[in-house]
């Protein structure tokens, strides 16, 4: 199955309870909350009181992407907010072992981000202790840019690496997803789809959810 994550940067944060109305009532399974703190990015989104209020209108599994420098200090926080999933960037901590297992303390799924110009290989000794890798194919900190090609290679590295030593982790793409790429990025070996503006920004965003689906189940 392949889970579809609509990407709230790019909701309208005016009409946000229309906007989780309108995921809790589309075909999406998650919803994907990404956290930026305008130091490890050149941009600040929203942060925990949001992630809270976005919980208690959804019962749809709550993707927290902490685009954060020193994420272990914040990580209790999101999960008391709500959170199902907390992705922490690999780049950002001095200590990924240990901030991984504080994420898995908490009971919840540890994912670990990778910025695109980080290697597949950098993943090697953490992959097995990791529920969800989240590989960016555009760089961090805004919505709506175009999907870096050579990530589909990176995809199928992360693939044989999660082959070897942890079949049941998830490989999540996140940045620049289409209804035009989406089958080729499911190819490769993804499972978990991030789409920000092309849901948002669609005319009809529960169709393009639906749209999203049936092409990516197609290719499986
Ligand atoms: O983490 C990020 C950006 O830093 C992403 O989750 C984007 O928010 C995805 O948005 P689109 O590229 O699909 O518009
Ligand atoms: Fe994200």
């Amino acid at each position: 199955m392949i889970i579809v994550a609509p990407s709230f940067l790019a909701s309208d944060f005016l009409h946000l309870a229309d906007e989780v109305d309108m995921v809790n009532n589309s075909a999406a399974e998650w919803l994907h909350l990404d956290v930026m703190d305008g130091r490890f990015v050149p941009n600040i989104s929203f942060g925990i009181p949001v992630v809270e209020f976005i919980r208690k209108a959804t019962s749809k599994v709550c993707d927290v992407h902490l685009m954060i420098e020193e994420p272990e200090k914040f990580v209790a926080a999101f999960h008391k907010a709500g959170a199902d999933v907390i992705s922490v960037h690999i780049e950002a901590c001095r200590n990924l072992h240990r901030n991984i297992q504080q994420i898995k303390d908490l009971g919840i799924k540890a994912g670990v981000a990778v910025n695109p110009h980080t290697p597949i290989a950098s993943l090697e000794d953490i992959i097995a202790d990791v529920d969800l890798v989240n590989l960016m194919s555009v760089n961090p900190g805004f919505g709506g840019q175009k999907f870096i090609a050579h990530t589909l290679h990176k995809i199928a590295q992360l693939k044989q690496l999660i082959a070897e030593r942890n079949p049941s982790c998830l490989i999540e793409i996140d940045g620049g997803v289409t209804l035009d790429n989406a089958p080729q990025i499911v190819a490769a070996g993804a499972n978990v789809l991030v789409a920000g503006s092309s849901v948002f920004n669609a005319k009809n965003p529960q169709q393009a959810i639906d749209h999203l689906k049936t092409a990516c189940e197609k290719i499986i």
